[in-house]
C-alpha cells in the first residue's frame, strides 16, 4: 500500500517553504518599543477585543523580572518559606506570584477578587496556592504568635506593618473565637480550587498538599481518582470530627518549638491526622457537584477562597451547572456586589479600580532591590486588607493564560471589585525574561505566550506529514522530550501505533488521550515525566495546564484551529523560563487560516522552518516499515474489537432472553393466583349469601371498596425518577475529562459497549454517540460556546476562539475520509469543510 511515496517530491512538499515577507503590520509590531514597560492605566483597550469590562481596561501590569526572593516576601509564613526552599527548591517567587501575593496582601485582603492572566508556565498555580494557604494559616492564629521576626525582611522593608498586621489580625481572630465558630480539631473547608480535568486537579493538589502540610492544614482531592466514598472521607472526615483530628490541626501543634524553621514538624502533624476533613479541596466540577449533592456535611459555607483555574474553559456551556451551584452555597454575600458582607478595608482605602494598588508594583524603584520593592508596595496593597471582625467573604481568584474577556461570562462569576493582573507585552523572540512571559499584544492582549518560546511553521503536504514528523523526532528532537499534538483521539492512537513501530523509537513513545483508560494514561504520563519515554502523542486532552518540566519541543502534527488551542499546546514547553520550541506542520490549505489565526492573536513570532530534503528522505524506509506494521496492528485491533463487541452482544442477548422468560413465568403465576383467589371469593360469597342474604350486600360493597383501595395503593403516582447516582457521576466525570458534547448518554453507551466498542465505533463510522465523544477533547471544547449543533458561529468562521461551533474536530470522520492511516487533514480542513457546507 502506498503511503508517503506517491506524492510530489519532498523537495517540493517540505523544503520549498519560502521565507515570506512579513506584512507591514507584523514588522511594525515586531519592532515595537521596550519590553513590558506599559503602564496598565495608560494602555488603551484593544480596539478589536470587543466590549471589555471597565476594570479589565486598567490591568495591573506584571513586569518580567519582577520576581522576589523567597526570604524577602513580607508576610509569608516562615514554614511556607521553608517548604518552598526545601520541598520545592524555589528560591524566588516568579513575577506573577509576587504580583498576586502583593495584590491579595498575602491572601489576607478580602477587598478585591483577582483575575490573573499570565503566560503558560509562568507559575500561576503557586501564585494562588501560596496566598491561599498563607491566609488560612494566619486565620488559624499562627503568625500572630511568632513575634516580630517572622517577616524575614531586611532593614527598612516595612517589617513593622508586616508583623503588626497579622498580629492584630490573629488577635482579632482569637477575640472573635475560633474561625467560623468551628469546634477545636474540626476542619472546615475554607479553600476550593476548581479545575476542568482530573489530571490537572491531581497536579494542582500535588502543589497544594505539601504547602498545606507545612502549616498543619490538609488538602483533599475530589477528582474521580478514587471512589466517591473515599473522597467523602477525605473531605469531611471518616464519620467523626473527633479530637484525634485536633492533634493534626494547627491549633494543637502550637506548642513550644514551632517557630520559624519548624515546618517539618508542623507538616508531619498537619499531614498525618486522619478522619477530620480537609481545609482545602481541589476538585473537578463533576465530583464537586456530586459531593455537594450527596456527601453529608460537605458544605462550602465556610469558604474563604474560591479559585477557578483555567477559567475560560470552566465557564463554557458544558460546565454551566457547577458555578451557580457553588455560588449559591458560598453564601448570600455572593449574590450581590456590595460590601455589605465583606469586611471593611483597613484604613478605609479599598480602591475598586485596578490602579489603587497597581501603582505599588510599578513604582517600587529598581534601585531598592526586589525585597524593598515589594516592601514598598506592601502598604498600598494592604490598604484593602480586611480584618475578620465580621465573617470574611470568600475571595475569588480566577486564572488562565487565555482569560476570557467576554463580559457576560465574567459576570457570571459575581466578582467583587475585581482587579485584573496581567503580564506585559511580548516584543522579542527568545529573549529570556524568566518565567514572566508576556501577553501577545500588550497588557490588553488576550493570549499569553512565554518569552522563551520559539515558534515555527513547517509547510508539508498531507502525504508527507508522517515522514516530516519522523524526520523531526529522529533528527532535531531526538532524545529530547517532545509532545506531538493531533486533532483527535483517533489520530492520536494511529500515530502512537505508527511511532511505536519505528525501530529505536518504539519503547520511547506513550499515548495520552481520553481513549486511554485513566490509570494507563496517568502511568504513561508519569513515565514521560520521569524521562522513561521521550515522545508523548497527545490529543487536546493534554493541551491545558499539564506541567512536564523538561519538554523541549511541541509538534502540532495537526494544526490547531483556535488561537487558544495553539497557546495552550505551545505552552507545554518553554515553562518556568526554560527555552522550548513549537513546530506546527501546515499543509498548503492550512496556511491561510493559520496565519489569520496567529495574526488575530497578535502573534507575529512564528517563523518558517525548512528541513533538508535528503535528511527527510533518509527516514523513508523506517516509515514504510512502520506504516506496514500500523496496518497490521489496526486490523488486529478491529478484529479484537469486533470479537469483543460480538461477545458482549451475545452476553447481553442471553441476559435479555433469560429475563424475558422469568418475567413471563412471573406473570403466569400472578394470573393463576388471581384466578384462584377470585374463585375462592365467589365461593365464600355464595356460601354467605345462602346463610345471611341481608348482610351479603354490605359485605360485597366493603370488599369492593377495599379492592379499590388496594389497587390505588399498588399504583402510586410514579416518582419523577432521578438519575441514579452512578449514572450522574459517570456523565459528570466524562464531561470533566472530555469536555462538552459528552453526554451522560454517550458515556453510558460507551460504558456498556466497553472500550473496544468505543474504538469500534470510531473505526466503523461516526455514530451520534461516537461523534459526541469525538467532540470531547479539549479542542472541541474550544469551540463549544456555540452549542452542540456543530455549526460554526460567525466569529468562529473567521477564526475566533470564543466563537461558536461545536466542532473544530478532525475526528474520526475526518480521519476516515483520508486514504492514509496517519494523514488526517486536521481541524482546519474539517472546519473549512463545515464552512463550505
Ligand atoms: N517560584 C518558582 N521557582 C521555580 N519554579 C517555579 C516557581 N513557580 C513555579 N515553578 C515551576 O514552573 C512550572 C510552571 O508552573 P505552573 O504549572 O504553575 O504554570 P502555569 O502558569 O499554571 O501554566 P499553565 O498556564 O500551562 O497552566 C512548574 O514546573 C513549577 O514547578
Amino acid at each position: 500500500m502506498a503511503h508517503a511515496e506517491d506524492s510530489p517530491a519532498l523537495d517540493n512538499a517540505i523544503a520549498t517553504a519560502t521565507e515570506k515577507k512579513h506584512k507591514p503590520r507584523e514588522r511594525r509590531a515586531a519592532t515595537a518599543g521596550p519590553p513590558g514597560l506599559h503602564d496598565g492605566a495608560n494602555a488603551p483597550a484593544s480596539a478589536k477585543a470587543g466590549p471589555v469590562l471597565p476594570w479589565m481596561r486598567v490591568p495591573i501590569t506584571i513586569r518580567p523580572g519582577s520576581g522576589v526572593a523567597v526570604g524577602s516576601v513580607l508576610g509569608l509564613d516562615p514554614r511556607l518559606a521553608e517548604a518552598l526552599k526545601t520541598g520545592f527548591h524555589f528560591t524566588e517567587l516568579f513575577p506573577v506570584q509576587a504580583a498576586v501575593w502583593q495584590h491579595s496582601a498575602g491572601g489576607l485582603s478580602t477587598a478585591h477578587d483577582l483575575c490573573v492572566a499570565a503566560p503558560t508556565g509562568s507559575g500561576k498555580t503557586l501564585a494562588y496556592a501560596l496566598p491561599l494557604v498563607n491566609a488560612l494559616a494566619v486565620e488559624d492564629g499562627w503568625v500572630g504568635r511568632m513575634g516580630p521576626d517572622w517577616g524575614g525582611g531586611r532593614e527598612g522593608g516595612g517589617k513593622t506593618l508586616a508583623y503588626a498586621l497579622p498580629l492584630v489580625n490573629a488577635l482579632a481572630v482569637e477575640a472573635a473565637g475560633p474561625p467560623h465558630g468551628r469546634a477545636p480539631g474540626r476542619r472546615l473547608l475554607r479553600g476550593l480550587v476548581v479545575l476542568p480535568t482530573r489530571d490537572l486537579a491531581a497536579q494542582v493538589h500535588a502543589v497544594l498538599q505539601p504547602l498545606c502540610a507545612a502549616v498543619g492544614l490538609r488538602a483533599a482531592l475530589a477528582a474521580a481518582r478514587t471512589t466517591e466514598a473515599a473522597e467523602a472521607a477525605e473531605l469531611v472526615g471518616a464519620g467523626t470530627h473527633a479530637a484525634s483530628g485536633h492533634a493534626a490541626s494547627g491549633h494543637a501543634a502550637s506548642g513550644p518549638g514551632l517557630g520559624p524553621g519548624s515546618g517539618a514538624a508542623a507538616g508531619a502533624g498537619g499531614g498525618g491526622g486522619g478522619g477530620c476533613g480537609a481545609d482545602v479541596a481541589v476538585a473537578t466540577p463533576g465530583r464537586l457537584m456530586a459531593h455537594l449533592g450527596g456527601t453529608p456535611g460537605f458544605t462550602l459555607r465556610h469558604l474563604r477562597f474560591l479559585v477557578v483555574d483555567e477559567t475560560d474553559r470552566l465557564l463554557r456551556q458544558s460546565y454551566q451547572e457547577w458555578l451557580p451551584g457553588v455560588l449559591s452555597q458560598i453564601g448570600p454575600q455572593h449574590a450581590q456586589h456590595g460590601a455589605g458582607h465583606s469586611t471593611e478595608p483597613l484604613g478605609g482605602g479599598g480602591s475598586s479600580g485596578g490602579r489603587g494598588a497597581g501603582g505599588g508594583l510599578e513604582g517600587g524603584g529598581e534601585e531598592e532591590g526586589a525585597g524593598a520593592h515589594f516592601g514598598a508596595a506592601w502598604p498600598q496593597a494592604s490598604a484593602g486588607t480586611a480584618l475578620p471582625f465580621s465573617r470574611p467573604r470568600a475571595v475569588k481568584i480566577i486564572v488562565s493564560a487565555t482569560l476570557t474577556r467576554d463580559p457576560a461570562k465574567l459576570q457570571r462569576l459575581l466578582l467583587h471589585q475585581p482587579r485584573f493582573v496581567a503580564t506585559a507585552q511580548r516584543t522579542a523572540m527568545g529573549g529570556g525574561g524568566g518565567a514572566a512571559g508576556a501577553t501577545a499584544g500588550g497588557p490588553e492582549g488576550r493570549y499569553s505566550l512565554p518569552r522563551s518560546l520559539a515558534e515555527f511553521r513547517l509547510l508539508v503536504s498531507a502525504a508527507r506529514k508522517p515522514l516530516a514528523l519522523l524526520a523531526l523526532l529522529c533528527g532535531e528532537c531526538v532524545g529530547q522530550s517532545t509532545i506531538v499534538f493531533t486533532s483527535s483521539v483517533d489520530m492520536t492512537h494511529k500515530l502512537y501505533l505508527m511511532l511505536r513501530a519505528v525501530e529505536g523509537l518504539g519503547d520511547k513513545v506513550v499515548e495520552y488521550s481520553s481513549h486511554v483508560p485513566p490509570r494507563e494514561r496517568a502511568a504513561g504520563l508519569d513515565r514521560f515525566r520521569a524521562g522513561g519515554a521521550s515522545v508523548l502523542v497527545a490529543s487536546d486532552a493534554m493541551t491545558r495546564g499539564m506541567d512536564v518540566e523538561h519538554v523541549a519541543h511541541v509538534i502540532n502534527y495537526d494544526a490547531p484551529v483556535y488561537a487558544k488551542t495553539y497557546v495552550h499546546r505551545a505552552g507545554r514547553t518553554a515553562r518556568a523560563g526554560k527555552s522550548g520550541r513549537v513546530i506546527t506542520l501546515l499543509r498548503d490549505e492550512d496556511m491561510r487560516h493559520f496565519k489569520a489565526m496567529i495574526r488575530k492573536a497578535d502573534n507575529n513570532f512564528v517563523r518558517e522552518m525548512k528541513l533538508p530534503p535528503e535528511q527527510v528522505e533518509g527516514f523513508r524506509p523506517a516509515l514504510q516499515g512502520a506504516l506496514q506494521q500500523l496496518e497490521a496492528l489496526l486490523a488486529a485491533e478491529r478484529a479484537a474489537d469486533v470479537g469483543l463487541a460480538q461477545q458482549q452482544g451475545l452476553v447481553e442477548a442471553n441476559q435479555r432472553a433469560r429475563q424475558q422468560a422469568a418475567d413471563r413465568q412471573q406473570q403466569d403465576r400472578a394470573k393463576q393466583a388471581a384466578v384462584a383467589e377470585e374463585a375462592a371469593k365467589q365461593q365464600q360469597q355464595q356460601d354467605r349469601a345462602k346463610e345471611q342474604p341481608a348482610a351479603a350486600e354490605g359485605a360485597e360493597g366493603a370488599e369492593e371498596g377495599e379492592q379499590a383501595g388496594a389497587k390505588g395503593g399498588q399504583e402510586p403516582a410514579a416518582p419523577a425518577g432521578r438519575p441514579g447516582k452512578r449514572a450522574r457521576g459517570a456523565g459528570a466525570e466524562a464531561a470533566e475529562e472530555d469536555g462538552p458534547g459528552t453526554s451522560g448518554r454517550a458515556v453510558a453507551a460507551d460504558a456498556s459497549a466497553g472500550r473496544s466498542g468505543k474504538r469500534q465505533a470510531r473505526e466503523q463510522g461516526p455514530a451520534p454517540n461516537a461523534a459526541a465523544g469525538q467532540r470531547s477533547e479539549e479542542e472541541a471544547a474550544e469551540g463549544s460556546a456555540g452549542g452542540a449543533a456543530g455549526k460554526p458561529g460567525r466569529r468562529n468562521a473567521s477564526g475566533s476562539e470564543e466563537g461558536g461551533g461545536g466542532g473544530g474536530r478532525g475526528g474520526s470522520g475526518a480521519a476516515r475520509q483520508l486514504p492514509e492511516p496517519v494523514q488526517a487533514g486536521g481541524d482546519q480542513g474539517k472546519a473549512k469543510k463545515r464552512r463550505a457546507t
